[in-house]
């Protein structure tokens, strides 16, 4: 990536405009001396510290006339061959996310960066929740070349699955089926973050910036992510591409959702709230590992652009796609099953970093191995808990405790044992007394009331699931994360500007 090539000065270049002489910023005295000036200006990606991008530009000078309009011509060409850039957007916009700031990051920030790039826009300011997981049942989605969502995971969450949900009603496909081989979404999703959390965001482009995600937008990059299917007795009930999470996650998200109001402090009230309540649930988990990926959890590698692991997986999959209907896999492969009491039990797609959490729940998961991560968190003392939350922030290895453990698995079922008691007709009514009795007494950590699962930040109705992973059924407009090139703290030069 530190390379020059003629193609990766082309791939960041934003635009290539006529440069109008009473508009020129600098006037450095040299092109005063010329009869008659002529100018283009180069707009470009400049990369800065931390995975930032800005956009800047640099105007060239000439006497010729015609050199001048050759120069523009060349360059606006082999613009228009870089075909993975987008034309035609469809624009969602929450008001209502995060800071309440979405409108006007998209209209300060966003907008001028798409004009200057000649895209164009639709653009919808959502209304209610669901509004544009609905719209995207109806628009007419092949007049785009993507979707853009201002705001936070909640707000991509309702893109994907409007997305995701009108592939499979187009296809005829049956959501309801747990087993049914998904259509993959070939129409990319622009996240520009203006969320609480924005953890999608943070995990695929390293950075919670509108600029930045605007910018990964125009160049056209593509960043393929696994989505995981969430069932209940054969229903469908939601898909998910961060967090999975019961107990600790789910409390925390159920208490939030009360405090609407307080924004993105929220999760650090309900967070505290319910590091202190300290409840744990009981249930049983089974999996089926992921076997066909190469990489392993406790990985000291993460997922960055270019992931080798990702690859793999990428052309496994184009190779199971070939075979279909010749075998039936997977479904006869082992599962593993484990029974205990949990405080928290984590599924991710993806590292899950976010500014709380730089590295975050499980720093070597990857965006599109097939593949997620299950992290068990078994009973222990608040001080322990204490100790695994802390190492979320620092270098130390959060996988390194006796109470934890952390699979990759390519599906999960679980169910609380409060509902296998209920299945199980067990009419013992001193259990039934005791559960009213700790219901009651919310302080008692020995909690028999069930957990709920916080879908990407969304809960969900039903303990008892059935999930999934669909390895890179959709796309987003990123690249993952960039290794640092050279020095960590340097800034990195663009091609363009070591070009210059
Ligand atoms: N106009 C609207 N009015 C009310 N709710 C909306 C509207 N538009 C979208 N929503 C809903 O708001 C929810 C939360 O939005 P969003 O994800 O953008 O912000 P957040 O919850 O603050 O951030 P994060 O998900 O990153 O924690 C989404 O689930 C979405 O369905
Ligand atoms: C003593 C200090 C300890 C600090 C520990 C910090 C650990 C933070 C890990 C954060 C992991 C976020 C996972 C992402 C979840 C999102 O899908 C979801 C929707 O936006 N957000 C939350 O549920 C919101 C979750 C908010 C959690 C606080
Ligand atoms: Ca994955």
């Amino acid at each position: 990536h530190c390379q020059i090539s003629g193609l990766d000065v082309i791939e960041g270049i934003i635009a290539v405009e006529e440069t109008e002489f009473n508009k020129k910023q600098r006037n450095t005295g040299k092109w005063q001396k010329m009869a008659k000036p002529h100018a283009f200006t180069v707009y470009y990606v400049k990369k800065a510290r931390n995975h930032r991008w800005r956009c800047s530009d640099v105007t060239f000078w000439c006497v010729d006339e015609h050199l001048c309009n050759q120069w523009i011509q060349a360059l606006k060409e082999l613009l228009e061959m870089q075909k993975s850039r987008p034309k035609q957007l469809l624009v969602y916009i929450n008001p209502y996310g995060g800071r309440r700031q979405g409108k006007r990051i998209y209209e300060q920030k966003v907008a001028p960066l798409f004009s200057l790039a000649s895209i164009s826009t639709d653009v919808v300011i959502t209304e209610h929740a669901n509004h544009a997981k609905d719209n995207l049942f109806e628009v007419n989605i092949n007049k785009y070349d993507g979707v853009v969502c201002v705001g936070g995971d909640g707000m991509f969450s309702e893109v994907m699955h409007g997305l995701i949900g009108r592939m499979q009603k187009d296809s005829g496909i049956d959501q309801n089926n747990p087993k049914a081989p998904l259509v993959q979404c070939n129409i990319r999703i622009g996240i520009i973050p203006a969320g609480s959390t924005d953890c999608i965001c943070y995990s695929t482009v390293g950075i919670i910036d509108p600029v930045t995600s605007a910018l990964h937008i125009i160049v056209g990059d593509c960043q393929p992510l696994d989505v995981s299917s969430v069932h209940h007795n054969n229903t469908f009930l939601k898909y998910s591409v961060s967090l999975l999470g019961y107990g600790f996650y789910g409390d925390i998200l159920k208490d939030s959702e009360k405090k609407r109001w307080m924004g993105p402090m929220r999760y650090d009230y309900s967070g505290f709230k319910t590091f202190l309540s300290h409840h744990y649930y009981e249930g049983t988990i089974s999996f089926q590992p992921a076997r066909h990926t190469l990489g392993s959890p406790r990985d000291k590698d993460s997922c960055r652009t270019g992931c080798y692991i990702c690859k793999k997986s990428e052309q496994q999959l184009a190779e199971q796609h070939k075979e279909r209907g010749l075998k039936r896999e997977e479904d006869e492969e082992e599962w593993k099953v484990i029974k205990g009491k949990f405080l928290a039990i984590n599924a991710v797609n993806m590292s899950c970093a976010c500014p709380r959490s730089p590295k975050g729940l499980s720093p070597a998961a990857h965006l599109a191995d097939g593949s997620a991560d299950l992290i068990l968190v078994r009973k222990c003392s608040r001080f322990d808990f204490l100790r695994y939350l802390v190492r979320h922030t620092n270098q130390d290895d959060q996988f390194d405790f006796s109470f934890v453990d952390v699979y990759r698995v390519k599906s999960f079922q679980f169910t609380s044992k409060l509902s296998e008691d209920n299945e199980s007709n067990v009419t013992d009514i001193g259990k039934k007394r005791f559960g009213q009795f700790c219901r009651d007494h919310p302080a008692c950590c020995c909690n028999s009331a069930n957990s709920t699962w916080n879908c990407d930040g969304e809960t969900l109705d039903s303990s008892a699931i059935e999930v999934r992973v669909h390895c890179q059924l959709m796309k987003l407009f990123a690249r993952g994360i960039e290794e640092n090139c050279k020095g960590e703290d340097a800034d990195s030069q663009s091609s363009v500007e070591q070009l210059l």
